[in-house]
């Protein structure tokens, strides 16, 4: 589905990236994760092309998506929830505005707006929230409901692929559990793969098939979660986990 090969980029002679090279199959769920710094933002943001990569190559379903028509088709495709929920919700938008917005965006020509209502109802309770929300602005939401209203709109699109940067780093412990356990039910119920970023292997482990580790823009190792966790290869994903108190529960 998703083919990045040989991606590289630079920044003010910092190279950033490095040949960065892996693959993403349909229903997959890999976790990415390297230390503040190491390129994911980056590489996420090559992703959506926020950025340019300077070398490399990124196929959706064997098409570049350096191609602006591929491209476009894919901004229904590929949708990306990013770190701070509060910064990515319009302050002066209701919660219905947000999700009104994407549906505009990526579903009104294939749906009457009337079935708009109950497209928002059917995904506020996937996300474990109900249409009283609808009326509701992020200041009246918890930070944990703000993040659960900006999955339920990257699921507006119907995307096979879901990049989730950090998005659990701005929630309390004990509501990133919810949001993991909310993350396992929709890749369970609706099959979208993700590429989950995070610092957190933790956390990454308890979500993802498979890792792909990120150390100073290169990707020093990546295979099976549970390989990966019970022997690692490379010094740098050894000393990840020399930080872990315990490991996740599948080793
Ligand atoms: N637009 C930019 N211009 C110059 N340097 C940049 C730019 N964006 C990122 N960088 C640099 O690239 C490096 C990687 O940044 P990036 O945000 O991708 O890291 P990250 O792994 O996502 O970090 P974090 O976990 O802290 O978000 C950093 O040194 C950063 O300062």
């Amino acid at each position: 589905m998703l083919v990045v090969d040989g991606v590289s980029k630079t920044y003010a002679k910092k190279k950033v990236l490095q040949n960065v090279a892996f693959t993403i199959a349909p229903g997959e769920s890999v976790g990415l994760i390297g230390m503040s710094g190491s390129g994911k933002s980056t590489l996420a943001r090559c992703m959506m092309d926020l950025e340019r990569p300077d070398e490399g190559s990124m196929q959706w379903y064997g098409a570049s998506l350096v191609n602006k028509r591929v491209r476009q088709a894919s901004r229904k495709s590929i949708q990306i929830v990013f770190q701070d929920p509060r910064n990515s919700l319009n302050p002066a938008w209701t919660m219905k505005r947000s999700l009104s917005e994407a549906f505009l965006q990526f579903q009104a020509h294939q749906s009457r707006p009337q079935e708009q209502d109950r497209v928002f109802a059917e995904l506020l309770e996937a996300v474990g929230l109900n249409e009283s929300f609808l009326s509701r602005y992020p200041h009246e939401l918890s930070t944990g409901q703000c993040q659960r209203v900006c999955i339920a709109r990257a699921l507006v699109a119907e995307p096979e692929l879901i990049i989730l940067d950090e998005c659990l780093s701005a929630l309390d412990v004990s509501v990133q559990a919810q949001v993991i356990e909310l993350l396992q039910t929709l890749h369970q119920t609706r099959q979208v793969s993700y590429l989950f970023i995070s610092h957190d292997i933790t956390v990454v482990a308890s979500l993802c098939d498979r890792l792909l580790v990120l150390h100073e823009g290169i990707i020093v190792e990546q295979g099976r979660t549970r390989d990966i966790l019970a022997d690692p290869e490379h010094p740098y994903t050894r000393s990840l986990l020399a930080d872990v108190p315990h490991y996740p529960k599948f080793t």
